[in-house]
């Protein structure tokens, strides 16, 4: 299974990322921002958290206009896998290839801290490594992490089985406690929660490990 791993000035959960994918078994290519394309035949693009561009005008706002974001959102248009973690899942937003915005945390401070998600969601390939229902231990590190989209979109996102993953005892505000929602074909997962920074022992956890685990091994055989 290939993926590539896109890294902006700014970006600093990159390199976990790709230590995380390839100790699933992912082979890793880094994609600088000033790319335009991605490498050919890769079958994911994991779009990693931190604070790209220095998080100005809005989180993930001038990372959604680079020139690899335009490679991104065209792997996603033709039906490729796109992973979106923290700051990823802002510039999936800012992409609109996932409905909805990252606000800021209704305390409005940063917070850092591990919490607890229920796994809503196993009709995709990226949490196959999970029971449905379980119930699993990651970090979190942000300070946009409030999920917000009109009443019509969420209603929209449940109905169809979109929510990949909610908070147990709401860190940010998120409306229903969404912590991670899905595209509408299934094969883009924006979350805010850090498996990366859960998938090794030295970590403090390993409930990431079971996330990469389970999607490196279903797109290997997609
Ligand atoms: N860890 C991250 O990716 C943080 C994302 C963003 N910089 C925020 O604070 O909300």
């Amino acid at each position: 299974m290939k993926a590539a791993v896109t890294v902006f000035p700014g970006s600093n959960c990159d390199r976990d990322i790709a230590v995380a994918l390839r100790r699933a078994g992912a082979e890793v290519t880094m994609v600088w921002h000033k790319e335009d394309r991605l490498p050919d035949g890769i079958d994911l693009v994991a779009v990693p958290g931190g604070f790209s561009y220095g998080d100005y005008l809005r989180c993930g706002a001038i990372a959604a206009q680079s020139p690899i974001a335009r490679a991104v959102s065209d792997h996603a248009v033709r039906g490729g896998y796109v992973l979106g973690v923290c700051n990823g899942f802002q510039v999936l937003t800012e992409l609109k290839l996932l409905p909805g915005a990252l606000l800021r945390n209704a305390g409005l401070k940063y917070i850092c801290r591990t919490v607890t998600l229920r796994v809503e969601s196993q009709d995709n390939l990226f949490a196959r490594g999970y029971a449905l229902g379980q119930r699993i231990e990651i970090p979190i590190a942000h300070h946009d992490g409030n999920y917000y989209a009109d009443g019509a979109t969420l209603d929209r996102l449940e109905g169809e089985g979109r929510v990949a993953f909610r908070y147990l005892g709401n860190p940010n505000g998120s409306q229903r406690d969404i912590a991670g929602i899905l595209s509408e074909n299934g094969r883009v997962l924006g979350m805010m929660p850090h498996p990366e920074r859960a998938a090794d022992p030295g970590h403090g956890g390993t409930d990431g490990a079971a996330f990469f685990d389970g999607m490196v091994t279903a797109l290997a055989h997609a």
